[in-house]
């Protein structure tokens, strides 16, 4: 022990000494149950509450997940945020909270791997556990895919935020929505067309929540995949980790080679989408970090191929 430690110990009050020149109290008589079986249980009482609630639940829960990619790397850990829910009747006070993560931890202990099958899975078993006839559950993680520069090829880690969000019903069976925000170069059109030379650009943010056919089989197509070629090959450049001058030469022409409104990339990605088979319905939006504004662009649609007409 040094010279200054031996000073602190020797100056400083106990940790409970401390604690109580602080506040602390000693605990005051207890007369409630401490066993659980002997515990009020308020959320499973029984009457008539009113009202049927649609949504009960948690939202808000950070939990390590391993997802798979077709993109490098191919099988990865990153954080899932979690909503969780049900409805509940007007007969039930509450619903029973710690099932939702009780189910998660399980689930994660037994090497959980977030796929659109496995939380197909987990929704339905969370009915069960929760004895509801529907249950609810969205992951929104973020998904990581190596990108190379264009000319170098020299490789750097992308990021685009993804959902899946799974509803079950002993009624309706599932409802399955997945959905992804990727980042891309927009170079305005209006600015390339006034102006005698350059033209400014910004940084788009494209998301896109699409409802998925059926028989879409996850094992034979990477949605994810699907959704950021829908983002990127639409804009006026994609965006990297690295780029060299040679890379950077490249991505600037291409830009300016592919000028494109907020309009147009919404445009442009619903007929992307418009033409993936296994996409039934799909909402498109975009918004645009304007670098001659402080204010950003934006622009949205929503088109049903079943029902909708172009
Ligand atoms: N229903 C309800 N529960 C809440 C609320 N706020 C907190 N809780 C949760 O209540 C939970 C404890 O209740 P239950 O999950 O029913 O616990 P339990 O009855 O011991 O669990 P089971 O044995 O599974 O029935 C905790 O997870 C709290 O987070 C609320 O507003 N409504």
């Amino acid at each position: 022990m040094n010279k200054t430690e031996s000073h602190i110990t020797d100056t400083m009050p106990s940790k409970d000494e401390r604690h109580k020149l602080f506040g602390s109290v000693p605990p005051g008589p207890k007369t409630k149950p401490v066993e659980k079986d002997q515990m009020a249980d308020l959320q499973n009482s029984r009457q008539d509450f009113l009202f049927d609630l649609d949504v009960v639940g948690i939202n808000n829960v950070k939990h390590p997940i391993t997802i798979e990619s077709s993109m490098k790397p191919s099988t990865q850990t990153t954080i899932g945020t979690f909503t969780f829910s049900s409805s509940i009747a007007k007969g039930s006070k509450g619903t029973n909270m710690s099932r939702f993560t009780e189910q998660l931890t399980s689930y994660y202990e037994q090497g959980f791997t977030v796929t659109i099958e496995s939380l197909k899975q987990f929704a339905e078993e969370l009915a069960g556990r929760l004895k509801r006839e529907d249950a609810f559950i969205k992951v929104e993680f973020p998904w990581f895919f190596e990108r190379e520069g264009p000319s170098s090829c020299l490789a750097g880690m992308n990021h685009a935020d993804a959902f899946i969000s799974v509803t079950w019903s002993k009624a309706g069976g599932f409802d399955i929505q997945t959905g992804l925000t990727g980042k891309i170069t927009t170079l305005c059109p209006c600015s390339k067309e006034i102006s005698e030379y350059s033209a400014h650009n910004q940084r788009g943010n494209v998301s896109m929540a699409i409802t998925l056919t059926e028989d879409f089989n996850e094992d034979m197509v990477d949605w994810k995949e699907v959704l950021l070629e829908a983002a990127e090959s639409n804009a006026s450049a994609r965006i990297h980790p690295v780029l060299k001058r040679p890379d950077e030469k490249m991505v600037t022409e291409q830009a300016y080679e592919n000028p494109r409104f907020v309009e147009d990339m919404v445009r442009l990605v619903a007929a992307d989408l418009y033409e993936t088979p296994f996409i039934h319905a799909f909402e498109v939006s975009c918004r645009n970090e304007e670098s001659i504004h402080l204010h950003d662009a934006l622009a949205s649609l929503r088109f049903d191929k079943r029902t909708d007409e172009r």
